[in-house]
């Protein structure tokens, strides 16, 4: 339904005495099937070529090179028609932040083509079922990060796409607007079988509403699958993280060795083993004098963290609760 085929995008680098800066390949050759009626993620780190690709597909941005196409739609010689099919909501808010949140769903909707009254009764509707009715009179620039967020999401409904185009949408959010976003796009799957793509930084809420997702790095995809697919590349690993009270025992024997595969970070260390040699420090750190320097341990099962660092990521952050 929306293909994209050999996608390249390259920003051009600036000269200037002392500050010159290099052109970024932020796509290098991007190939892409998302299916109808699925949530599709893009996860990825910060500056992997995420919004630079989404740009691209809803017709914001021209490819260097490549294809995209929705619906038989040709978005790269025509991407006007990107307008009618898909609702996007950016990173950014400016264009609203003047307006008060029922203005901007109402003003969406006329955009989009509603006559003036149905404009309002979608407004009303989406506000409700957003819980936002009670701030609908309050411009956006007045309201909190996660507010003016859901606001934006609310404006980005009105109006129905088959498409919906969601750049980090919970990004400041309570978990009740989280979950208020989640059921909203659950509704409309169930009930006109859009087709969401999901760009997100947020590995746990990734695993959890998606139904498959690309891994970016670098502007390349450098896997695509379903998030249990995925995981099961690393599905015979273990992540352990222990907590020294204070220094670690470097005296004891076997603790430089886990000090040199682990990952540091203060008292923290983070390490990525076979299930069987994770039990087998699990059982060493807890038993004898290594005990008394640990203030806490956890084992856990492999996110698409994990996946990541696994398929040669590098960058660390992937995660942003
Ligand atoms: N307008 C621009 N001019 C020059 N370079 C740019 C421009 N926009 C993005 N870039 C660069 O292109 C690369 C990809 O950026 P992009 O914003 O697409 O990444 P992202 O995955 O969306 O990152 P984030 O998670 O931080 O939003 C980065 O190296 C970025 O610095």
């Amino acid at each position: 339904m929306w293909t994209v085929r050999g996608l390249v995008k390259t920003y051009p680098g600036k000269r200037g005495r002392g500050s010159a800066t290099p052109e970024v390949r932020a796509n290098d050759h991007i190939d892409l099937d998302v299916r109808q009626g699925e949530i599709f993620g893009l996860l990825g780190p910060n500056g992997a070529g995420k919004s630079t690709l989404v740009r691209q597909l809803t017709g914001l941005l021209r490819p260097d090179a490549g294809r995209v196409e929705l619906y038989g739609h040709d978005l790269v010689a025509h991407p006007e028609r990107a307008a009618r099919l898909i609702g996007y909501l950016g990173q950014e808010s400016t264009a609203l932040d003047e307006l008060t949140v029922a203005l901007a769903a109402e003003t969406t909707g006329r955009l989009r083509g509603l006559p003036a009254r149905a404009a309002r009764a979608e407004r009303d509707a989406v506000l409700d079922e957003l819980g936002l009715t009670e701030i609908a009179g309050r411009p956006l620039k007045k309201l909190s990060g996660g507010q003016r967020r859901l606001a934006c999401f609310a404006a980005a409904l009105v109006g129905e796409r088959p498409m919906l185009v969601l750049d980090e949408p919970t990004t400041g959010m309570d978990p009740v607007a989280r979950r208020a976003v989640w059921a909203a796009v659950d509704r409309r799957r169930a009930e006109h079988g859009t087709t969401v793509l999901l760009v997100t930084h947020n590995v746990i809420e990734a695993e959890t509403v998606l139904d498959r997702v690309a891994v970016l790095e670098r502007g390349r995809i450098i896997a695509c699958d379903t998030p249990s697919g995925l995981k099961a590349i690393v599905s015979d690993e273990v992540r352990l993280d222990l907590v020294w009270r204070d220094e670690a025992p470097l005296d004891l024997p076997g603790i430089p060795e886990l000090r040199a595969a682990a990952e540091t970070s203060g008292r923290r260390w983070t390490l990525r083993l076979p299930q069987e040699r994770a039990r087998a420090v699990v059982a060493s750190v807890t038993s004898g004098p290594a005990f008394a320097a640990l203030d806490d341990f956890t084992l856990a099962t492999p996110s698409l963290e994990d996946v990541y660092l696994a398929l040669g990521g590098r960058q660390k952050g992937l995660v942003k609760a």
